[in-house]
């Protein structure tokens, strides 16, 4: 390369980075500019959309973002016993993630408000022995177990009556409003593109934002001809299904999947600190520090486990599949080979990569998840030497050389940085017999004392600290050229046989990512701010009581008008034109002062509020 285009290249890479950097320090303010003609839309295909959704408690006010939000806006404006529950749970699950003072606080909280029957927040809904056992709860017996009997017979509480009476609120026609607006057909206007971020074997991985939303995403873009050329077709189908099937802290997950004409794109949570590769590698001595290692280690057992929870086997378990994020969180990625295990059986399919594969892949025998924590072992290994335990650091050797290591040799542990934890844990995950791996006996590896320093529980929640944090202005990856691929597929034609698939590919927004991102980003808060269009609330006097009542709680919630109010804002809001006619109707009715005042007050801010 000569000077002036090694110039160009560099600059051409300056201007990418500049521009990524950028587009993630969002500018929330003009965005929120830029949506002030967004509406949610009315749901127009209602009965389509009611059944789509079933009526189920937990998808619909537990795993639903948008949902569990809605239902919760509900409970709390609905009556002091809702209430009262929806609180008792949120400071339940407080409690369980505090520690030290904090937790000591929340506990007397808890007693104080929801146990004491004078209480106006006692938990008087519970009834048998769950209502004993609130009674009787004291800063003695306050354990996990009385209170998981407590939760989960509010659970029972929320999902008989309240949860009916949710169904035909407006709280619920509002969800059908968002499910309308979830469906809308994703195209690749619906993005900004920056920068390549890595290479696959079928297209290039960039980063992406979406426009109305400002939220960064990774798309994984698939070449329709090369995949048609190389039958990628049923694994680029396969990869989706599962990615769409996982949601976890620690697998990078999906939130769209649609085609444009020449590509089909998985959109993915952006990774921005890099893959455990490149950190092993190339970020000043080779391997990683002890306290990152087990970090690194406890966040990929909690991802291998949620896959095998779903009886999917991962089969590609290595450093340079982890990504880390903004904030030095890792998960998994690259699901391209993972498979879904049928039922009860076992399967015997070599793949994996040269170095990571267990004994029983390399024997071509049958195997389950066993396969994940062979792998597991020999990234830790690398994570804390920089070399795998069967091949050494840069050295050229055969595949089959790897094997008969893998299959004859024991593993060395002569780095010195491995201590008396690790060397047990690496150990037993490189068992070469199935039977006695750590993980291979429905036993859980994190119970390992490699692991003692780490708070599952609050490991679980995302709640502690990564050891390590990305600079926020470094692109912790190569160069834009090192990714250039000029490789191009003229020869495959594509027929209708292909378009039929690339539409089953391209099925949109995945919901709880699409409503997650809808609620970080502050749009939920934007657009759920009730419209005052009569005709998008159901005409059921409650319906209305109650539309009126969200649209109070909304705006002002300290300020609790009468139900005689609440249904003249309605018709005010509602039916009447404009100011005058409400001066009107009020100067005109017989109602006491005091109700004419309220009701006046009440009409005041509904015009306020008309014309926000
Ligand atoms: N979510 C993400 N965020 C940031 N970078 C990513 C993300 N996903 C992938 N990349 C980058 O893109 C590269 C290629 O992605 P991936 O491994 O998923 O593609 P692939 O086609 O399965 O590749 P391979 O053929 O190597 O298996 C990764 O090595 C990584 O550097």
């Amino acid at each position: 390369m000569t000077n002036v285009t090694a110039d160009l290249v560099g600059l051409d890479n300056l201007v990418a980075n500049t521009a990524y950097l950028k587009a993630q320090q969002i500018d929330r303010t003009e965005l929120r500019k830029q949506r002030l003609t967004l509406t949610l839309p009315r749901p127009k295909k209602t009965s389509a959309l009611r059944t789509a959704v079933g009526r189920k408690y937990e998808p619909l006010c537990e795993q639903q973002p948008i949902g569990r939000k809605l239902f919760q806006q509900f409970l709390l404006t609905s009556n002091p016993t809702y209430r009262a529950a929806y609180e008792f749970l949120e400071e339940l699950n407080a409690w369980s993630f505090a520690e030290d003072e904090t937790k000591e606080k929340a506990k007397q909280g808890i007693l104080t408000k929801f146990c004491q029957p004078e209480s106006k927040s006692f938990l008087s809904y519970l009834t048998g022995s769950d209502a004993e056992t609130c009674r009787c709860l004291s800063s003695t017996n306050f354990d996990e177990e009385n209170l998981e009997q407590i939760g989960e017979a509010t659970r029972e509480f929320l999902k008989g009556k309240p949860f009916l009476e949710y169904l035909s609120s407006p709280f619920f026609y509002r969800f059908l409003q968002w499910k309308e607006y979830e469906a809308q057909k994703i195209t690749d206007r619906y993005f900004y593109e920056f920068r390549t971020l890595g290479k696959g074997g079928f297209g290039e991985v960039c980063a992406v934002q979406v426009k109305h939303t400002g939220q960064m995403y990774a798309c994984k873009k698939l070449d329709k001809r090369k995949l048609k050329k190389k039958g990628g077709e049923r694994l680029a189908l396969l990869e989706k299904h599962i990615l769409e099937k996982v949601n976890s802290l620690f697998i990078v997950n999906l939130a769209y999947a649609y085609d444009s004409k020449t590509h089909l794109c998985l959109v993915m949570d952006l990774m921005t600190g890099g893959d455990l590769k490149f950190h092993i590698y190339h970020l000043g001595e080779r391997g990683l520090r002890m306290e990152r290692v087990v970090y690194y280690t406890a966040q990929i057992t909690t991802g291998i486990l949620h896959l095998h929870a779903m009886d999917i086997v991962y089969r590609d378990m290595k450093p340079e599949n982890v990504l880390l994020d903004g904030k030095g969180q890792c998960r998994l990625s690259d699901l391209g080979l993972a498979v879904e295990l049928p039922q009860g059986k076992m399967i015997c399919q070599k793949a994996g990569t040269s170095g990571y594969m267990a004994p029983e892949i390399l024997k071509q025998e049958h195997y389950r998840t066993s396969v994940d924590w062979w792998a597991l072992g020999c990234s830790i290994y690398e994570m804390v030497a920089g070399r795998l335990p069967f091949k050494d650091f840069r050295e050229k050797v055969q595949s089959d050389e790897v094997t008969r290591r893998t299959l004859e040799d024991e593993c060395k542990f002569t780095h010195k940085n491995f201590d008396a934890p690790t060397k047990d844990i690496v150990g037993r995950f490189l068992k070469k017999r199935v039977g006695i791996r750590l993980g291979c006996r429905n036993d859980d590896p994190r119970n390992h004392v490699f692991f003692k320093n780490i708070s599952l529980h609050r490991l679980e929640a995302g709640l502690v600290e990564p050891p390590w944090v990305p600079k926020p202005n470094v692109v912790y990856t190569k160069d834009t050229a090192e990714f250039r691929d000029s490789s191009e597929v003229k020869d495959i034609q594509l027929n209708a046989k292909d378009e039929k698939f690339f539409k089953e590919f391209s099925t949109g927004a995945v919901s709880i990512q699409w409503q997650k991102e809808i609620i970080d980003t502050g749009v939920f808060d934007e657009l759920n701010v009730p419209k005052l269009d009569g005709r998008d609330c159901e005409t059921s006097w409650k319906s209305r009581m109650s539309f009126s009542e969200t649209l109070f709680h909304t705006y002002i919630p300290s300020f609790s008008p009468s139900p005689d109010c609440m249904l003249i804002c309605w018709t005010i809001i509602f039916k009447s034109r404009d100011a005058k006619s409400v001066h009107v109707k009020s100067n005109h009715s017989r109602m006491d002062e005091n109700k004419k005042k309220s009701m006046l007050t009440t009409a005041s801010l509904c015009f306020v509020l008309r014309s926000v």
